[in-house]
């Protein structure tokens, strides 16, 4: 299949305090967030000034792939569009279809399959180039790369340098606490065609770069950054309240890796290093955080690899991965649709 340009989509974020809350309401539209809730996400927002570290990750990582593609001989345009703030999606797929693009591939700042972190991205591309209209560009996303290399060696390399900034004397009472977003119970039990896929590949992550990294040490898969009434249920247990747990199980410290996420978004900058953090100072627990991938020239040539697999005769054999779950290009027309959406 031939195909005439990429796009990396993404979440984005507000970069103005006087954006925040217009944002927030992008994000939170019709999925039943309690006022209180966005209320407390705008502060954590306006305590760094109002400006979500996301949209600069991206634009150094857009750089980034252009370059790599430049230096590999990928003669591909590289535009960028986000779900929730500007550039939006819909603008983008505009400029691309008056620039000529016919057919592009998205590359989403998501490993993992799921509503929020696959599905509603495919649901926005799709509205977006509804909103250009029939000629707009054909968009596919794609695969997820939670068991790439690319994602899972930067990954192995930030847990084992967050390890090497504690006390060598107290390795063995430390814990390898992993994080990822929490979701509604309802939407894990939906993920991918067969359902659980969220947890499964996040475990799987978790095992690959435990056993890189660290594999003498005990290690955790919790959860991070959980929304939403608190009459639904969503995936526990908070990594707060899991850190309240490990004094008694004789751990006296933490390395918490984010492997949820490709960047160090807010949520990570505020949850885990704000919050985390000193939920850990208060239980006199050692912390460390360890770094996402951001633009590890690993990840960034994964990018390259990932669309090579899709415009290369020979594509399906340059598959790199290190997990055993199953993996798919094309998501079937409908997965990770909790049967009844949680409000
Ligand atoms: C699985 C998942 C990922 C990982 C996949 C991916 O990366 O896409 C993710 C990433 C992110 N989530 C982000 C921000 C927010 N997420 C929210 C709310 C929600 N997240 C959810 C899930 C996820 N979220 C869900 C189920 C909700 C409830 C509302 C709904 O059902 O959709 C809200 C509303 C306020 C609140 O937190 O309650 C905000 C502001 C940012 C940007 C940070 C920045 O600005 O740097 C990023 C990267
Ligand atoms: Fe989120």
């Amino acid at each position: 299949m031939a195909y005439d340009a990429v796009m990396l989509v993404s979440f984005g974020g507000p970069e103005r305090p006087e954006d925040v809350m217009p944002f927030l309401q992008n994000v939170t539209r019709g999925r039943g967030v309690p006022p209180e809730r966005l209320a407390e996400v705008a502060e954590h927002y306006l305590h760094f000034g109002g400006v979500s570290p996301i949209n600069q990750q991206c634009r150094e990582l857009l750089a980034a792939i252009r370059e790599d593609f430049a230096a590999n001989g990928v003669d591909l345009p590289v535009y960028w569009g986000n779900r929730n703030w500007d550039p939006m999606l819909a603008d983008t797929v505009a400029r691309m279809h008056d620039d000529g693009v016919e057919r592009a591939l998205a590359f989403v700042t998501s490993a993992l399959g799921g509503y929020s972190s696959c599905r509603q991205y495919q649901e926005d591309i799709a509205a977006a180039r509804a909103a250009v209209g029939p000629d707009a560009p054909v968009v596919e996303k794609l695969r997820q790369f939670w068991d790439h290399p690319g994602f899972v060696e930067p990954h192995s390399d930030a847990v084992r340098a967050a390890l090497a900034q504690l006390d060598p004397a107290r390795r063995d009472s430390t814990r390898i606490v992993f994080t990822a977003h929490s979701v509604p119970t309802s939407a894990a039990a939906a993920a991918g065609p067969h359902g659980g896929r969220y947890e499964a590949q996040l475990a799987e992550t978790a095992r690959l770069v435990h056993a890189a990294a660290a594999p003498d040490l005990a290690y955790d898969l919790v959860w991070q950054s959980r929304s939403g009434p608190p009459q639904v249920p969503w995936l526990e247990p908070d990594v707060n309240d899991h850190l309240v747990a490990l004094p008694a199980q004789g751990v006296t410290g933490v390395v918490v890796s984010p492997i949820g996420f490709v960047s160090d978004h807010l949520e990570v900058v505020w949850d885990l290093d704000t919050e985390a953090r000193a939920t850990a100072g208060q239980l006199g627990l050692d912390f460390a955080r360890a770094a996402t991938p951001g633009t590890d020239p690993r990840f960034v040539a994964m990018v390259r690899e990932l669309v090579r697999e899709r415009t290369d005769p020979a594509g399906a054999t340059l598959r790199r991965r290190l997990g055993e779950l199953p993996m798919w290009d094309t998501c079937p027309a409908v997965c990770c649709v909790p049967a009844r959406r949680p409000s």
